[in-house]
């Protein structure tokens, strides 16, 4: 496997759009509100991570920003654009990858991404997936059946499906889930290249707070389908009080209420922190342009 060469070529980003703008995202389920509120916006080039439990909100978040699912409240812009109302110009520019989403199992590997291929439009089908084919070791499955590979095997598949079009906005869903620890330490290895090279912007959802601290820029921890906090990696442990991101998402999960260094005073119970409130998490610049 290769990782990608960086180039700084494509990392001005200054000038870009967010890559990613919500606002009053809502959806709901009858009584269920899988998500409730959302406001955050990602910029362009950076690499962002949406924490959570089971159940808090991440997979529906992502389904509405991709248009998968229609909020019933609330604003997207992915890359500048309208996610209701000009979908069609935005999608062309993204890709999505996630462990659990099936390509087609009849189709060869090599069958399923000439489809995409095509869907994308892409000039030289062949030639991308020859590349990708090399980059992420799939060259020997291309002619097996999609349903007939590992879990390990599906992924590597599934991210080279999402990478055929160069994203400029890669959505991920659990990116190195199933595979092995060596596997996956690549595979983050050449995401993080991909991003440098590009100037892409990624936004992960994940379990692995490794994988998180490694590659993350910023954080955005999810309850309840809320927005909980938000920071950078650094910050968050430092504002915990502790030494590891996984730490971090205990405190919140379980509802622990540490005092913060020097401040004697339980973060739940100080209003200026909330980071519900406009402009009261600790953090939210890092995610804001
Ligand atoms: N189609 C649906 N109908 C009713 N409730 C739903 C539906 N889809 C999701 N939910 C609920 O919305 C909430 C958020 O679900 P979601 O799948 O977004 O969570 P998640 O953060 O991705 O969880 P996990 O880490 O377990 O994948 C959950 O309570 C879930 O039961």
């Amino acid at each position: 496997m290769s990782q990608p060469t960086p180039s700084s070529a494509a990392t001005d980003t200054i000038d870009a759009p967010p890559a990613i703008a919500v606002e009053g995202l809502t959806k709901r389920y009858g009584p269920v509100t899988a998500v409730g509120g959302l406001t955050f916006s990602v910029p362009s080039g950076r690499t962002v991570a949406l924490l959570g439990g089971n159940g808090a909100g991440k997979t529906t978040t992502i389904s509405m920003l991709l248009g998968l699912l229609l909020p019933t409240e609330g604003r997207i812009r992915a890359l500048g654009f309208d996610m209701l109302k000009e979908r069609h110009r935005a999608l062309p520019r993204m890709n999505f990858s996630s462990p659990y989403v099936d390509l087609p199992h009849r189709l060869t590997v090599r069958q399923n991404l000439m489809v995409y291929s095509h869907l994308y439009g892409l000039r030289d089908p062949k030639g991308r997936i020859r590349e990708l084919a090399e980059d992420l070791d799939i060259a020997h499955l291309l002619n097996r059946p999609s349903g007939k590979l590992s879990a390990g095997q599906k992924t590597r598949v599934a991210l080279a499906k999402a990478l055929l079009n160069d994203p400029a906005l890669l959505l991920l869903d659990e990116p190195t889930a199933s595979l092995d620890p060596d596997t996956g330490d690549w595979i983050r290895g050449y995401l993080n290249a991909y991003q440098r090279r590009t100037g892409a912007t990624l936004f992960l959802a994940s379990h692995n707070m490794q994988e998180v601290e490694r590659l993350c820029d910023d954080v955005l921890i999810m309850k309840g389908g809320r927005v909980h906090d938000r920071g950078a990696p650094a910050d968050l442990l430092a504002r915990y009080g502790r030494g590891t991101l996984e730490d971090v998402f205990l405190d919140i999960a379980r509802d622990r209420t540490r005092p913060l260094e020097g401040e004697g005073q339980p973060r739940a119970e100080r209003p200026d922190r909330d980071p519900e409130l406009p402009g009261g998490g600790s953090g939210p610049e890092s995610l804001s342009e």
